[in-house]
């Protein structure tokens, strides 16, 4: 097991505001909200709106603000000297709660997409989850990972013999667990895309990991860069089978050693089915609002899928984490982990590896300070008791 115990409390916060005194500010802006605004300018519309925008604004804007339901309430002369904020996670000690949420399509953002992530996450300590619908084949993230923690998120192939190489490829590269994406079997009506005329992979843009596929590449008449209006084809007809149910789960349980994550689960009762069903984990998310507006905003699916699943699997949270309390708050609502979506990849669109570096570094310092201020010594001792309804100013229990 690794922990943060040696680092020095706020350091990152301490170098920021050393450099001030040299006349210096930091070349990332820390507000998130003006890092966004950075990114807007240095991407072209279409790629910033594709990553910016939702199935339409209710459900993002209900994600972000589902987390002000609920406020900490600080414990005063606990020794915080030391914190750990480390989690377990599937059998594993992580050193820090978060992951690196999976991001399609990164080249465009960067030339260097999710190779740069790779490189920005080794350099936190940070792990990532990397995308079927990845600029990059997973091999060649795998080799910049290094020994860096990664798993491998499946868009479920309506072609099962693609899935089980994909899934072979990630175990042989050292991805440690298959998430598998329920909640995109098809593109939502997104609006933003749909006025720009704006779909990266028509263009053949994110295809890295199919094109290297043998079971892919096998069903095509000619390579993949001679046709690729017949690639892009083939891709839209193999990339999901929106008929799956719950009894084709066990075809894909066969097909892998691996531990399997359901994302995208927001009921209780689905949560209960996957547990069932034998998978390792799942994922509470909406996508970041990106497919079902008016879906419930992921926070307050939280609390009931893990009073559900009982501590019997994994239940990691997206959808809305911009801040050191707002992980903080879903680990109390249950969550074993947190996955880091948009926030990095603004990062990576201004400074490519070191920005997403920066975003993840600044993420751990506001946890490691929220966690001591709030007076906790580890993110372990976190429970729903360190949390009041916000929405009712008093200190009530829930
Ligand atoms: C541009 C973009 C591409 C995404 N691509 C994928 C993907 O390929 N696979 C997947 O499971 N989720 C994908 N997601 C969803 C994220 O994994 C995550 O659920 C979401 O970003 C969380 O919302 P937040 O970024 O607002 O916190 C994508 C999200 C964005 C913004
Ligand atoms: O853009 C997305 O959110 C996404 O994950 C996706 C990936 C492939 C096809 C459609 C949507």
């Amino acid at each position: 097991m690794s922990d943060r115990r040696c680092d020095p409390p706020g350091s990152y916060q301490t170098r920021i505001y050393l450099k001030g005194a040299k006349g210096e500010r930091p070349s990332l802006p820390v507000r998130l909200e003006a890092l966004d605004r950075l990114a807007r300018e240095r991407l072209s519309p279409e790629a910033y709106w594709y990553v910016a925008g939702g199935a339409g604004e209710a459900t993002m804007a209900a994600n972000l603000a589902a987390f002000d339901d609920y406020r900490l309430v600080p414990r005063v002369l606990t020794d915080v000297s030391q914190r750990d904020l480390g989690r377990t996670l599937l059998g594993r000690r992580f050193s820090v709660p978060f992951l690196l949420a999976p991001v399609g399509v990164q080249e465009i953002v960067h030339p260097e997409a999710e190779v740069a992530v790779a490189r920005g996450a080794k350099a936190a300590g940070v792990p990532m989850i990397l995308s079927t619908v990845a600029s990059r084949p997973l091999e060649e993230v795998a080799a910049a990972l290094g020994d860096t923690p990664r798993w491998f998120q499946l868009y479920w192939p309506s072609d099962d013999a693609l899935a089980a190489s994909l899934m072979q490829r990630a175990e042989a590269a050292g991805y440690e667990a298959v998430v598998v994406t329920l909640d995109t079997k098809m593109m939502a009506w997104r609006e933003r895309d749909l006025d720009n005329a704006y779909l990266p992979f028509l263009s053949g843009k994110g295809l890295a990991n199919y094109t290297t596929d043998p079971v892919f590449c096998a069903a095509l008449a000619a390579p993949p860069e001679s046709e690729l209006r017949a690639t892009v084809r083939h891709w839209s007809n193999v990339f999901a089978a929106p008929g799956r149910t719950w009894t084709d789960l066990e075809r894909l349980r066969q097909a892998t050693e691996l531990p399997i994550l359901l994302k995208g689960v927001l009921h209780p009762d689905d949560a209960r089915k996957a547990v069932e069903a034998g998978v390792e984990g799942l994922i509470v998310s909406n996508h970041g609002g990106r497919q079902v507006d008016g879906s419930i905003a992921a926070l307050h699916a939280l609390g009931p899928v893990a009073e559900a699943v009982a501590g019997r699997v994994a239940v990691v949270f997206d959808s809305g984490i911009r801040c050191g309390a707002d992980v903080l708050k879903a680990i109390a609502l249950g969550a074993d982990a947190v996955l880091l979506g948009r926030p990095y990849v603004w990062g990576l669109a201004c400074e490519g590896a070191e920005g997403v570096t920066d975003v993840a570094l600044r993420l751990l310092a506001d946890i490691d300070l929220s966690l001591a201020l709030t007076g906790a010594d580890a993110l372990d001792r976190l429970d729903r008791t360190w949390l009041v309804s916000g929405r009712e100013n008093s200190a009530s229990r829930n």
